[in-house]
């Protein structure tokens, strides 16, 4: 039976910052996923529950106008259903949702991009928010910066403050799996919602709604344990946890000391991964139903040299066997700036984009 993983919950207004860092590092390490408990101090609860209206209201757009953003080799815009393959080497088939990317506003309320007019209105609030995911990043590249006894302490902090003129690939992602009814083509227990990848930036925030699970990762005894919404010390919180997950980007920086997990969102028949019907999927809700999520993607400034991380527990770190391949698996293609490594994943995700555009 899939067992719900032990992924720690961290308090980050805890008092001694300096053990907030060390246990946010460890979890890191260990896991790859964190839950920040939502005390609404980075993100208020109301400001999260604007964003998934937006997100509604977005998704239910007419066609033409998502079209009109289709997403573009900078990876902002609208992708259709079946776009995006996570997995290529594995899916029969495309992701079963629909996204929305909205690169950084390097001046509040003025995107870079083209916005459907169902949300034009919107546009500060999406600012905002995209505003506050920012800020948490960098408090917790801080921490991790502290925790890892990285020196100066703000190196990881320095390289992710983007600008117009120092850009970066941040990019905050609105998500949409439309029921499994109004997609009678999915065969549930062999296709995915989202196929099984790692992120590719530095760390990803993500919010999710309660009763809208499906979210599982790979463990390192490579099973597929499901991620809880609002694990056993949340259910009270106005609003649940922040899911963080460290980017292979991270964890190619420290030389695959910070793990950088894969993950998938599945339908209640399991991905072809044999989960079933598990008391922990029952207790997620209807996998089947409407979902919506929404996720920061951080990276940092697309220039940033990924040279070896200054801490002493990175250089004393000595990759097995497994993570040898995780913290370095584009070594023979020699990733030398952000850019350079968002650019390769990009293309490997969006086949046909590419394909038409080349
Ligand atoms: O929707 C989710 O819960 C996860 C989405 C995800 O992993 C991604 O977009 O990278
Ligand atoms: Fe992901």
């Amino acid at each position: 039976m899939a067992k719900a993983t032990k992924i720690p919950v961290i308090d980050l207004s805890g008092k001694d910052q300096t053990q907030v860092a060390k246990d946010l590092v460890e979890a890191a390490i260990e896991h790859g996923f964190i839950y920040i408990k939502n005390t609404g101090e980075d993100i208020p609860a109301q400001a999260i529950n604007e964003a998934f209206e937006i997100s509604k209201r977005l998704f239910e757009a007419p066609l033409e106008e998502k079209q009109a953003c289709a997403i573009q080799k900078n990876n902002r815009g609208w992708s259709g259903m079946q776009v995006e393959t996570l997995d290529p080497a594995t899916q029969r088939v495309g992701d079963f949702k629909e996204a929305f990317n909205f690169g950084p506003f390097y001046k509040p309320d003025e995107p870079n991009q083209p916005i459907p007019p169902t949300i034009t209105a919107d546009i500060p609030q999406i600012s905002r928010f995209q505003s506050l995911c920012y800020h948490l990043c960098l408090k917790l590249t801080t921490l991790l910066g502290v925790g890892l006894s990285v020196s100066p302490p703000d190196f990881f902090t320095s390289s992710h403050l983007h600008s117009a003129q120092n850009p970066s690939g941040s990019i905050l992602r609105l998500l949409y799996y439309p029921p499994a009814s109004s997609t009678p083509e999915a065969d549930r227990s062999a296709d995915v919602r989202a196929g099984a990848h790692s992120d590719y930036g530095s760390m990803t925030l993500l919010f999710r709604l309660e009763g809208q699970g499906g979210l599982e990762i790979l463990t390192k005894e490579n099973m597929w344990e499901p991620v809880p919404v609002a694990p056993p010390g949340t259910e009270g919180d106005e609003s649940p946890p922040i899911l963080l997950n460290i980017g292979d980007l991270l964890s190619y920086w420290t030389n695959g000391l910070l793990r950088s997990t894969v993950h998938r969102v599945v339908f209640s028949g399991g991905g072809g991964g044999g989960g079933g019907e598990s008391e922990e999927r029952r207790e997620e809700g209807d996998l089947d139903g409407a979902r919506y999520s929404i996720a920061y993607f951080c990276h940092p400034v697309g220039s940033t040299a990924l040279t070896p991380v200054p801490s002493e527990r990175v250089k004393a770190h000595v990759p097995d066997g497994e993570n040898r391949e995780k913290g370095n698996p584009y070594a023979e293609r020699k990733v030398l700036t952000a850019d350079e490594h968002l650019q390769m994943r990009l293309r490997a995700s969006y086949l046909q984009l590419y394909k038409d555009k080349e």
